[in-house]
């Protein structure tokens, strides 16, 4: 693997009672581009927010470049556009970007920089006369005005409509192959197919994937399958192999599994009456939920009111599990060493 740009060691940091990231292990080589993938309070935002030195976590390491990110000096290649911009609004978009790049020693050219967002016929305009979608593609384009070797950005595209999205797209991809490193966020799974080559799924502050983007792809692949089953039991329906998620709702079971077909094959074999059948896909958030409660040796107990499942378990009771997975001789460091080895086989598979 390339030298770490970005290495996350055992880092925790808490929000008072709020455990936003717990105990996180990653490294992100030079020039790799990396989507960060996870539901809303994953503590995505949280983890850019200490690369970027904004805050310093309570325990563990982050370096940026080999230094610490509060450092001015470790923070002189990195170029960042947070979830929530500001634009001057009386200011000219000529103006702001002439204004930033004004801080660094090697801009781009005003000229090239708008031509690579499609902001070229806008030099003129007023920030406060943009559409929110070309503010949005304003916000991130100044992220690059510096030339930046180490990128971040927090849902670039979230509002934008499709073709901008692909004007933006097309912009950090090309950037990216000038050599530059970047890590992103989204709750968009096109948008990471898009643009990432190494995924990191993001749950309850703890990193649940790192891989690349196929075997990322394959493990968000959930299924739904919803029947009607009276009489069906919660926990009878989550032992049934391949179903990684129960929910009963008005009437109808919702099974979560990556394969639908073999849910359907158990429950004829398990001879569990069922009608009204229907497989759907499910959404990125039920994937990351089947994800967050995956246990790959013991199915999660099932609440009594057939409603537990997926996301339910606190990160105690998960660190309580880990232990006794431990315990009875599952390293949960290997885990980690595992993770990265899947991204160092990433990488060697994509050589920049
Ligand atoms: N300044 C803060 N004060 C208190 N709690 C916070 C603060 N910042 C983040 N949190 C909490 O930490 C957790 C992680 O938040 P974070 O913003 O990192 O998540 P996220 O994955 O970026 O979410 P989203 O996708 O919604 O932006 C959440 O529970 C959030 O409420």
């Amino acid at each position: 693997m390339s030298a770490a740009v970005i290495q996350f060691d055992g880092v925790t940091r808490r929000f008072g009672d709020v455990l936003a990231l717990d105990d996180v292990t990653l490294e992100v080589g030079a020039g790799e581009l990396v989507g960060l993938l996870g539901p809303n309070g994953a503590g995505k935002t949280t983890l850019l927010s200490l690369v970027s030195g904004l805050r310093r976590p309570d325990s563990g390491t982050v370096t940026l470049c080999g230094q610490d990110p509060r450092d001015a000096a470790a923070r002189i290649g990195l170029g960042t556009t947070p979830q929530e911009t500001g634009l001057p609004d009386s200011l000219k978009v000529r103006e702001v970007v002439d204004f930033v790049g004004g801080h660094y020693p090697d801009p781009m050219p005003r000229g090239e920089l708008l031509e690579r967002f499609g902001l070229e016929g806008l030099a003129a305009r007023q920030t406060g006369g943009l559409s929110g979608g070309q503010k949005r593609r304003l916000a991130v384009a100044l992220a690059l005005v510096g030339r930046p070797r180490v990128v971040l950005l927090d849902e670039p595209t979230t509002g934008l409509d499709v073709e901008a999205r692909h004007i933006l797209w097309q912009a950090l991809l090309d950037y990216h192959a000038d050599g530059a490193t970047i890590l992103l966020t989204s709750h968009y799974l096109e948008e990471i197919e898009a643009l990432a080559q190494r995924v990191v799924v993001i749950g309850d502050g703890r990193v649940l994937a790192d891989d690349s983007l196929a075997a990322v792809l394959d493990l968000v692949a959930v299924r739904r399958v919803v029947l009607s089953a009276p009489g069906a039991e919660a926990a009878a329906l989550a032992a049934l192999p391949g179903v990684v998620g129960v929910r009963h709702e008005a009437e109808r079971w919702t099974l979560l599994a990556a394969d639908a077909d073999r849910v359907v094959r158990e429950l004829v074999r398990a001879d569990v009456p069922f009608s009204g059948l229907e497989v759907r896909g499910a959404s990125l958030e039920e994937a990351f939920l089947a994800l967050t409660s995956a246990e790959p040796t013991a199915p999660d107990p099932v609440a009594d009111d057939g409603l537990p499942l997926f996301a339910e378990r606190s990160a105690a009771e998960r660190r309580r599990s880990e232990r006794r997975r431990a315990a009875a001789g599952r390293d949960p460091d290997r885990r980690t060493a595992d993770r990265r080895q899947g991204a160092r086989r990433a990488n060697e598979e994509n050589p920049r």
